[in-house]
């Protein structure tokens, strides 16, 4: 496709500047000859801007069809005479590993300032993503777009190429970078992370121009004095950038582009009405462009309001999938009392020694797990009540790798970039959907890979299914960690740790070395390997079902030959034990029958000592009992597949239904608001999925029976080996169910007139 670069260039003239802008030669082959025809209309309709398309070659526009179609975009037909945006949409699809001629989409080629690629290629950006692709022409012409785009796929330097473009050839042609000149640029983030970031990216993709951050929560000396020294672009939060326009500091006369990053975020934060005091003091003159998730009524507002005949390019769409490329989902059950003490192995095995984010729903919480982490994995809390300096410096350091565990509130959870987080994990459900995505997304960045583990309790394992089709995903159910995973991945770890020791070291340590390998062996390896992972002292069995230290998980099986047939219950587990010791079943745990029909099993827990001597005992023939280390799929283990509602406060629709595109009523929208019930993170999220109800069906408690006609789920045990509960005798039962051997009901397996056959 070499030969695109000798095609004629298009000449675009705004009305607004008065001044032509040029799309260099390899630009055009990006602009398909019939979306301009909508552009050109479009632009007279709307009465924002105009320009003039002069010269594109039939040659050209094949070929600019062609590199579309290469990107598999494709336009829905609109009309730009029409004023409601949703008219004016284009959905495109694409991998962030692109497709088609990408080459000719390399940065170097498209007619971008010379020292904007170098710095772009510098910051291993060779090629666009899909929605810079798509914005970059649009928003070369002048025109105000509103944009959505899944998690991590580069939607801050979607909206920054285009506009830096403009802002440094204005520069080099007027040559004119006045000390106290006044912004050309806004952009407005809901937070101060946010904001910091975009500037961030802004600075590394244009050193050359001016760019001020203003944030609540730090000094406004220095921000005053950034702005009076002049300034290019102004990235900030609404609440700082009112007060610094109010006292006649931030000059807003000049701003030719604003961009309204995370719109929808800025409404749950609380930001409306400063959002909306802030834009009515803008020139009218001026391209604006809008980033989304959702379309909440006050958004479509201020796009009706503010935007002119915005083009709308989502590359979302109607996918049910809302996630990112590359992101796997787990989910796991845990309790209030377990999750706690899984958090670590989780994030041992699952993070291997990488970054991980644990999203909590209040201040207090990711206080609390931060803490309690921090014995084991070095890890640091980020929320709204911490203040901003300490803020800054905990983000810098998991940035930097000095800790690898963040454990944060939903702060966190929207537009945060930080390279290589491998695993999110979702101490709690979060309130939404979106903020699930969101959250996820912290993830599988910029095509990477990622995993995310969602946390939910019995009582919300309906709910679990809810999320799963509101995010368009499955979820792997797993189960807790066994003691072999996580020596496994300890010793993985360890090993890669490894290769950072410096060679200096090793040699100070190499005769030491020598001596214990001759005295020991591997063994003196093994031990060095055992203290560094934390297992000094062999690690404590956990039950796989509840992930209570001091517990093992045994799985009882029907041999297949068996001539006991019969259904399989919790009782006719205790029955079992009770016939072949009746100390185990004195103290028997969570039992659960496993799914599998053709298997004929359980599993169930047993105080680590009691399981050993279980184990340690002849079994009746025709039944085996096992130590496992993985929880074979359990009845019921998923959730109930016929509830739709309640996790979401959104308003909901039909999917594919008329309109296609998520939520009823909104004009044009994504969906309903989103909104959350205060603009704090965390602490006042609405509160927790659906509470009570039976929960999963098939999981009782131990000690034989249920305690209460009603109650299958006999709820969290709270006791532990240590405090010698689970041994502390036997409590009535009453068989009434179907025994073991047999399978008849009325007599437990101990007193099965079959007994006698072994
Ligand atoms: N063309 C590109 N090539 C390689 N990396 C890129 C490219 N564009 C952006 N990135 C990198 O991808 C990461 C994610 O980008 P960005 O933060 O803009 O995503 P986002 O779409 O705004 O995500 P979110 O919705 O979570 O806010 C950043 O580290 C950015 O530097």
């Amino acid at each position: 496709m070499a030969s695109i670069l000798g095609v004629s260039s298009l000449y675009l003239q705004t009305q607004r500047s008065k001044k032509p802008t040029t799309l260099s030669p390899p630009l055009s082959f990006l602009f398909p000859s019939h979306r301009l025809t909508h552009n050109i209309s479009g632009f007279g309709g709307g009465g924002g801007s105009s320009f003039v398309a002069s010269a594109v070659s039939a040659r050209n526009s094949v070929l600019s069809q062609e590199a579309f179609e290469g990107l598999s975009l494709f336009d829905k037909g609109s009309s730009l005479e029409d004023d409601s945006y949703e008219d004016n949409e284009l959905e495109f699809e694409g991998s962030i590993d692109g497709g088609g001629d990408d080459d000719e989409l390399a940065v170097s080629r498209l007619g971008l300032p010379q020292r904007l690629v170098e710095t772009l290629e510098k910051k291993g950006i060779t090629k666009l993503f899909p929605i810079q692709r798509a914005v970059l022409v649009p928003a070369l012409e002048g025109r105000d777009i509103i944009g959505r785009a899944k998690t991590g796929t580069g939607k801050t330097l979607a909206f920054a190429i285009p506009i830096i473009k403009r802002v440094t050839e204005e520069d080099e042609e007027n040559r004119s970078r006045l000390a106290g000149r006044l912004p050309r640029v806004l952009v407005l983030a809901p937070t101060r992370e946010l904001a910091k970031q975009v500037e961030t990216e802004i600075k590394e993709s244009a050193p050359y121009l001016r760019t001020v951050c203003v944030y609540g929560g730090v000094s406004y000396t220095l921000q005053k004095n950034q702005l009076t020294r002049g300034v290019d672009i102004v990235v900030g939060t609404p609440g700082r950038l009112i007060d610094l326009v109010n006292s006649n500091i931030l000059k807003l006369g000049e701003v030719q582009f604003l961009v309204l990053d995370e719109a929808d975020q800025m409404l749950a934060v609380g930001f409306e009405e400063d959002v909306e005091t802030i834009l009515e003091k803008l020139p009218p003159q001026r391209q604006s462009m809008l980033f989304s998730a959702t379309m909440p009524r006050w958004v479509q507002k201020l796009s009706r309001k503010y935007l002119k005949t915005p083009l709308t390019i989502d590359l979302v769409g109607d996918q049910d999938e809302k996630l990112a490329e590359g992101i796997k989902l787990y989910a796991i059950s845990t309790t209030s009392t377990t999750k706690r003490s899984m958090l670590g192995d989780l994030v041992t095995v699952y993070a291997k020694g990488g970054k991980t984010i644990i999203f909590t729903r209040t201040k207090r919480d990711a206080d609390e797990v931060s803490m309690a982490l921090t014995s084991s994995i070095a890890s640091e809390a980020l929320h709204g009540d911490i203040s901003q300096h300490q803020r800054e410096r905990t983000l810098n350091g998991f940035r930097q790798g000095k800790f690898t565990v963040l454990v944060a509130t939903d702060v966190a959870s929207r537009g945060l970039d930080i390279p290589n987080v491998d695993l999110v994990i979702h101490y709690e459900l979060p309130n939404d959907p979106e903020t699930f995505v969101h959250r996820s997304g912290r993830t599988g960045r910029a095509g990477k890979e990622g995993k995310a583990i969602l946390m939910y309790t019995n009582s919300q394992r309906r709910t679990v299914k809810t999320l799963e089709q509101d995010v368009g995903s499955k979820f792997e159910f797993i189960s807790p960690p066994s003691v072999e995973d996580v020596l496994d991945s300890s010793a993985d770890h360890v090993i890669a740790t490894l290769s950072g020791v410096h060679d200096e070291s090793i040699d100070f340590f190499t005769p030491t070395a020598q001596k214990l390998y001759d005295q020991q062996g591997t063994r003196a390896l093994a031990a060095a390997l055992a203290h560094m992972s934390g297992f000094s002292q062999p690690p404590s069995s956990r039950s796989l079902i509840t992930h209570e230290q001091g517990w093992t998980t045994l799985q009882m099986t029907r041999d297949s030959d068996s001539s006991i047939r019969g259904y399989m219950s919790a009782r006719t587990v205790t029955g079992f034990l009770s016939s072949v010791y009746a100390t185990a079943a004195g103290v028997l745990g969570k039992i659960h029958v496993i799914a599998d029909k053709k298997v004929q099993g359980a599993v169930f827990d047993l105080p680590e000592d009691i399981a050993k001597n279980l184990l340690s005992k002849e079994i009746p023939p025709g039944t085996s009992i096992t130590k496992i280390s993985k929880l074979p799929v359990l009845e019921d283990d998923g959730p109930a597949s016929d509830f739709y509602g309640r996790f979401s406060n959104r308003e909901r629709s039909s999917r594919g239904g008329s309109g296609g595109r998520g939520s009823s009523g909104a004009r044009g929208g994504w969906g309903g608001s989103s909104r959350s019930s205060s603009g704090d993170e965390g602490d006042n999220f609405r509160r927790g999925g659906r509470s009570g109800g039976r929960g999963g069906g098939s999981s009782w408690s131990g000690g034989g029976s249920r305690t209460t006609g009603s109650d299958w789920l006999i709820g969290d045990r709270r006791r532990t080996p240590s405090s010698g509960s689970p041994s502390s005798g036997n409590r009535d039962r009453n068989f009434a169910g179907p025994c073991f051997h047999c399978g008849r009901s009325g007599h437990r397996a101990s007193e099965c007139p079959k007994k006698q056959d072994y």
